[in-house]
């Protein structure tokens, strides 16, 4: 049974990312009381890396076990190692670079001048094998039950590199899949499918500002993942909704009750 989204609104994309900051601390500590280790899936894009920084901002953050923690993507730009715009980099700028993560536990996607070479397809399934190692009997797919997987959501209603009416989004076997002709620069991808987004414990989708709006109405009124892929992106225990006023501004009144904005 899918279980229905939970909508938190907050006043402004800055507050939404410090509260998300600290939800995304509180679980990672809770899941590492629990057990062994935690994992979570990154996302890029702007409140992604707002996310990640406003972590690296917090003094709570010494309060995780960093050592402890596997980091996973949900997506990535097909671009050479170390190139700027590469979702990695970014993360590694706001926040991995300034704690003390174990770097046989940030399981990065390929770059296109890695072992996998340019091809995005082996690329993607170079990552699925990894995925499918990390899975274990527990597990519900080829790839771990992650505590938290963390999307942004595009103006067009994307999630990780799922574009609207793409192949991709179409996917119901592979885990990780090659995104060619991307909508959004550049052109070539690997992302992780639905089935693969929809193993996570948590699904945590993050929007903000004005330009979200609408996606976010649409997205929530649940015309079919095909048109709006962010619809079907949802976790087994509880998919979260976080995003400041702007982007929740349309959304329709029986979705969500104005007065707890
Ligand atoms: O290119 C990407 O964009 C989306 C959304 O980014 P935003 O800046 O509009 O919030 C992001 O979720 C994805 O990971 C990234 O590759």
């Amino acid at each position: 049974m899918t279980l229905p989204p939970q909508i938190v609104v907050h006043r402004d994309k800055e507050l939404m990312a410090e509260a998300a900051a600290a939800r995304l601390i509180t679980r990672i500590v809770d899941v590492q009381s629990a057990r062994s280790t935690a994992s979570v899936v990154l996302t890029g894009g702007r409140n992604g890396n707002a996310l990640l920084a406003a972590i690296a901002a917090s003094p709570a953050r010494d309060a995780v076990d960093w050592a402890r923690l596997d980091l996973w993507w949900g997506d990535e730009r097909f671009l050479p190692e170390g190139d700027p715009e590469r979702n990695v980099v970014q993360a590694r700028e706001a926040l991995l670079d300034r704690v003390p993560v174990d770097p046989s536990r940030v399981h990065a996607m390929p770059a296109s001048d890695g072992p996998a070479g340019a091809d995005a397809e082996a690329a993607a399934e170079q990552y699925a094998v990894e995925l499918a190692k990390a899975a274990g009997p527990e597990d519900h797919a080829e790839v771990p039950s992650f505590d938290v997987l963390l999307l942004g959501l595009g103006p067009d209603t994307h999630v990780a590199s799922l574009f609207p009416e793409h192949p991709a989004v179409r996917e119901t076997e592979r885990t990780v899949v090659g995104v060619h002709g991307s909508p959004k620069p550049p052109p070539t991808r690997i992302s992780l499918t639905l089935p693969a987004i929809r193993a996570a414990r948590e699904v945590w989708l993050l929007a903000a500002g004005e330009d979200k709006a609408e996606a976010v109405a649409l997205a929530l009124s649940g015309p079919g993942e095909l048109q709006a892929p962010a619809s079907g992106a949802y976790g087994r225990a509880r998919t979260l909704w976080l995003l400041d006023r702007a982007a929740a501004a349309d959304i329709p009144p029986e979705l969500y009750p104005p007065a707890s904005a």
